[in-house]
């Protein structure tokens, strides 16, 4: 018998997991988005096998009903869905970042009868929209689910099935204590980089000059700033105790900072970026939200086809990059290539490739 699967909000997230679940057999995959245009896009990139017009279309013919739109927008769906044409064994679940209202939502689902087993994969990028939905974007990267204390253990089993096409790693855990950890880990330091990037906007009206100057590390501790403002929006709102907590902790740590500068004590200085640096350095790699890229600078001179030059050598020794950018670092060079891999080793192999091939100075991060 084919598993009718239906994707709303066809997106990044929602895109992505709609082409994973295509992988499953017997599986037909509709999708719905709020927005005409996204809809024929799914259709014509075979995001989807279906798209329908109407939301209750795909609703009433749904084996497993997976959410993927802006976290707001999946409280007031999941209000409305109390009163939709349901089969009686549908599964219900969502991709949103914040866990702990939308499992509120589930609750009262489940007194009505229905089955709500949230979800959040823990990898994305700072883009969206239909067109960036790539069916591996999971692949290796942690997947939440956050079924309810009491959920019936099959039903979960039934969706971990579906999800495994994701290739992602299915970890369960409590609401709570799920929006505590994204707290620590992306929501808060989404603020940051977005309070970075503020603080100089105010200083380029005095100095335009440095945003010139905003390169490598600059751009890496901001990249997050570039994702869809209307996407996090609803996610602050709806963890709005976390980070107000998270932010409390911040301004003690800055106190701390300030406290060490005005020590003007050498050794404190070094030993806040040495812990700093070791704990970084331990992290555990993953992939998806939380990848460790690996990056090698390599500073390029100012010809035709240098870029090809470099990564040709690099193929011809079967090293693969992940990611490949040139940052203009100063006014009298031409600009920093900056060649991004999943593991050190990739990266050590290129370093030793490049300087056997080039005189270009590299130096890595
Ligand atoms: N972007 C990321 O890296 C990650 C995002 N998430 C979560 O996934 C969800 C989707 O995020 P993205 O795919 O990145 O956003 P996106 O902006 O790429 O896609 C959202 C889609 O939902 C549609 N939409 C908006 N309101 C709708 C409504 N009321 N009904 C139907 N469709 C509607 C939009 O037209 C859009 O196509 C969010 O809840 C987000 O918190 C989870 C993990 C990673
Ligand atoms: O771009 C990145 O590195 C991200 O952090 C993407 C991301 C955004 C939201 C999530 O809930 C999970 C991952």
């Amino acid at each position: 018998m084919t598993q009718n699967v239906f994707v709303i909000g066809l997106g990044l997230i929602g895109g992505s997991i709609a082409m994973a679940c295509q992988k499953a057999p017997h599986t037909k995959v509709y999708g719905y988005d709020v927005s005409q245009q996204t809809r024929e896009l799914a259709k014509s990139l075979h995001v989807v096998n279906e798209v329908v017009d109407e939301i209750i279309e795909g609703a009433k013919i749904a084996d497993i009903i997976i959410f993927g739109t802006p976290v707001n927008a999946t409280l007031e769906w999941l209000e409305e869905l109390k009163d939709w044409p349901l089969k009686e064994n549908v599964i219900v679940t969502d991709t949103g970042s914040t866990k702990g209202l939308i499992m509120a939502k589930g609750k009262e689902l489940q007194e009505c009868g229905i089955t709500f087993i949230g979800g959040h994969p823990m990898a994305g990028s700072h883009k969206s929209g239909v067109k960036a939905a790539k069916p591996h974007l999971f692949e290796n990267a942690y997947y939440m689910l956050t079924p309810l204390k009491n959920e019936n253990e099959e039903k979960v089993q039934e969706l971990e099935q579906l999800l495994k096409y994701t290739l992602a790693k299915i970890v369960k855990v409590d609401a709570q204590e799920h929006d505590h950890m994204t707290a620590v880990v992306s929501h808060f330091p989404h603020i940051v980089a977005a309070s970075l990037v503020h603080q100089l906007d105010a200083e380029q009206r005095h100095y335009p000059m440095t945003t010139l100057l905003a390169a490598g590390g600059f751009r890496d501790i901001t990249r997050i700033a570039s994702s869809n403002p209307y996407m996090w929006r609803d996610i602050v709102l709806q963890n709005r105790q976390e980070l107000i907590s998270q932010l409390d902790l911040w301004l003690d740590e800055m106190d701390r900072v300030k406290n060490i500068l005005l020590s003007n004590e050498q050794d404190s200085i070094e030993e806040y970026f040495a812990i700093a640096k070791q704990v970084r350095d331990d992290l555990p790699i993953t992939t998806g939200a939380f990848y460790t890229t690996y990056d090698l600078y390599v500073d390029i001179p100012d010809y035709p086809g240098v870029i090809s030059e470099v990564t040709g050598y690099l193929a011809e020794e079967h090293i693969s990059i992940t990611n490949l950018r040139v940052v203009e670092a100063r006014e009298d060079i031409f600009g920093i290539l900056v060649i991004s891999f999943q593991t050190a080793e990739d990266r050590e192999k290129a370093e030793k490739c490049i300087s056997k091939r080039t005189n270009f100075e590299i130096f890595a991060s």
